[in-house]
């Protein structure tokens, strides 16, 4: 199957994801914009952001490629829920789309797969498959996404309070043998070095890594945790 050169040009590379969450002192476009070119100047191959305002002004600021979600609601569906939500992330310049990869229901009533077909009929665009389970990368593949990735394989808080087990490793091995040369990528519980280089030996084709490099609040209770264990 054919890569896209934006997508090949991520082949062993990190991505950071840059977001911050409703009612926290960072959540401003600026702020999010000068993390992420600070990221860019440590080796970032692209951003992941969240937000129609983030995207806007971090595709400004950044030379790197920019994978754009959008964020709404907190059960069920919430990351790029519908095809509205989709289109507005290309226009706001997203070079990726991310949407929610799962058969749960979406608040416009499209399945996934419907969902990827309409944003194909209407913008040029990469889509990202965030998947929870290997069903989900199996629909993700079967409907023509670029990329998938493990984005939801764990139910996480908001804020990332614990150092827990680290990413899902077994999903992206069983999707890596599953699909070979297919860009299946490591997302989610990426908090050290180590485990971003576990990702890799387990045949991801890129990782992402947010909270550990971007969110402030998190590492700071990581640490002070530790302390007073
Ligand atoms: C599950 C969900 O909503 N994940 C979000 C997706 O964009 C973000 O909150 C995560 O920070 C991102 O996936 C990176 O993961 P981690 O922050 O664990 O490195």
């Amino acid at each position: 199957m054919a890569v896209n050169p934006l997508v090949q040009s991520l082949k062993g590379k990190l991505i950071v994801s840059v977001q911050a969450y409703p009612g926290e002192p960072m959540r401003h476009p600026e702020t999010m914009a000068q993390i992420a070119r600070a990221c860019e100047l440590g080796g970032a191959a692209a951003i992941r952001c969240q937000g129609l305002s983030d995207i806007a002004a971090i595709k400004g600021r950044v030379e790197i490629p920019i994978i754009g979600l959008w964020k709404e609601g907190h059960d069920g569906v919430y990351i790029t829920p519908t095809l509205r939500h989709a289109v507005a992330c290309v226009n706001a310049g997203a070079d990726v789309v991310a949407i929610d990869a799962t058969d749960r229901p979406r608040p416009d009533g499209r399945t996934f797969e419907e969902t990827v077909r309409d944003l194909r009929a209407q913008c040029e665009t990469i889509v990202m498959a965030d998947c929870m389970t290997i069903e989900d990368i199996r629909r993700g593949v079967a409907c023509g996404c670029d990329i998938a990735s493990t984005t939801l394989s764990h139910k996480k808080p908001a804020i990332d309070t614990t150092l827990d087990d680290g990413p899902d490793l077994a999903l992206l091995a069983e999707a890596a043998k599953e699909f070979p040369g297919f860009p299946v990528i490591c997302e989610g519980h990426v908090h050290t070095p180590a485990d971003a280089r576990a990702a890799i030996d387990a045949g991801a084709w890129a990782v992402v890594s947010g909270t550990a490099i971007t969110h402030p609040t998190s590492i700071t209770s990581w640490f002070k945790a530790a302390i007073e264990a």
